[in-house]
């Protein structure tokens, strides 16, 4: 469809207000192939194109010239032309970058308002975190959460090591939030077999009963070293960082730089990719400042507190300091349900994560 085009059916009116098409009324380039960012390597940008279709292929393409100054991150897709062939060292010319359906950011800290363009049009936000070894930090997966909600992503708060230790305390930690929770643990003291790499052998279940819930979706992980993020996206795409394997997907030797890629994922039963299910891994990101975000937005993460703040006086801001804030009236009047006040607990904990308040870092 798409290919029937040639560059002389596009009309480009003149601009009066400089040299930019009017993408609004006609898009530029309307031949071009449109890929999906599965990584971005200093200033190159490697696309899947028709992707699951009997041409997939990888491109490598760099920006056009007056995309110089637009971020192009892992999950953008972006319209591609020029050498779109995907033969080894060609480069394809990287012309638009679609709208973006929901984009994971942050500022460098709390503080810094400068946005960093992490993630596009991802549906989910797996954090991970170990039972033990490294301890778990409720402050860490507060921010996390503030940063799923405020990006538009669900939320997966993924446990691992539980064979090291019961995550019951950290469990009652997030009863009374409203999103999945997934347990994994390694069985045998990972006793690696023959052929086995040498990572810990994953529970099967646990990694089936993760890759349910990531079948179809765009996934992101992030957490801190040593949580098992690599140990576990080795399991759900049949490739090994450790030994470079992760070409299958790249079409290049070991990921080596510090930004996201994406991996697909592999359907535990079959070893065949799922198809539209990306797992991205982000090995620069270890935490999220949360300057950018709005605390009106964190609430509305929580639709069961959110009516409460019609009778809050101008602009309160429902924190602990907060004494006529509505949201107290709201739950102790029971409209929140039973839950309600750990809900408002909860809330208030992720204020303090974006207010940077000593109670949150635990
Ligand atoms: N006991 C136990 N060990 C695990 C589990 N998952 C991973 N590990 C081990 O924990 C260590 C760290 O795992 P990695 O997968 O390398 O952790 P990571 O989060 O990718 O860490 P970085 O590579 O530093 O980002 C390895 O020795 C794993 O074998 C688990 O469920 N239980
Ligand atoms: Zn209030």
């Amino acid at each position: 469809m798409a290919r029937d085009w040639d560059e002389s059916d596009v009309r480009i009116r003149p601009n009066k207000k400089g040299s930019k098409p009017r993408t609004k009324d006609r898009p530029a380039h309307a031949d071009a192939l449109i890929g999906r960012i599965i990584t971005v390597d200093r200033g190159r940008y490697t696309a899947i194109v028709d992707e699951a279709g009997p041409d997939e292929r990888l491109l490598v393409a760099a920006r056009a010239r007056e995309l110089r100054r637009s971020p192009v991150v892992v999950g953008d897709f972006v319209a591609l032309v020029g050498d779109t062939s995907g033969e080894p060292d060609t480069l394809a010319r990287l012309v638009r970058i679609e709208d973006r359906r929901t984009l994971l950011r942050r500022s460098a800290d709390d503080t810094d308002p400068v946005e960093r363009v992490l993630v596009a049009n991802a549906d989910q936000l797996v954090i991970v975190v170990a039972a033990a070894n490294p301890e778990p930090r409720t402050g860490f997966i507060d921010r996390a959460l503030v940063a799923a909600y405020d990006a538009g992503l669900d939320p997966l708060l993924l446990i691992t090591k539980t064979d090291v230790k019961d995550p019951a305390e950290l469990l009652a930690h997030y009863e009374q939030l409203d999103f999945t929770i997934v347990l994994s643990r390694t069985v045998g003291q990972g006793s690696a077999q023959p052929g086995e790499h040498r990572t810990a052998h994953l529970e099967s279940d646990a990694v089936e009963r993760l890759s349910e819930h990531l079948a179809g979706k765009v996934s992101v992980l992030v957490g801190h070293s040593g949580v098992g993020k690599s140990t576990m996206v080795n399991a759900l795409t049949g490739s090994n960082r450790a030994t470079g394997g992760v070409n299958a997907v790249t079409g290049r030797g070991r990921h080596t730089s510090s930004s996201a890629l994406a991996l697909k994922l592999v359907d535990v039963q079959t070893g065949e990719p799922s198809p539209g299910s990306w797992i991205i891994d982000t090995p620069g990101i270890r935490s999220f400042g949360l300057a950018l975000v709005d605390p009106n937005r964190i609430l509305r993460a929580f639709p069961d507190l959110e009516p409460g703040i019609e009778d809050c006086p101008r602009g309160c801001k429902h924190d602990d300091d907060a004494p006529e804030c509505g949201l107290d009236g709201w739950v102790s009047a029971g409209h929140a349900g039973d839950s309600g006040p750990a809900r408002l607990a909860s809330f208030r904990r992720l204020l303090a994560a974006v207010s940077g308040s000593p109670t949150a870092t635990n």
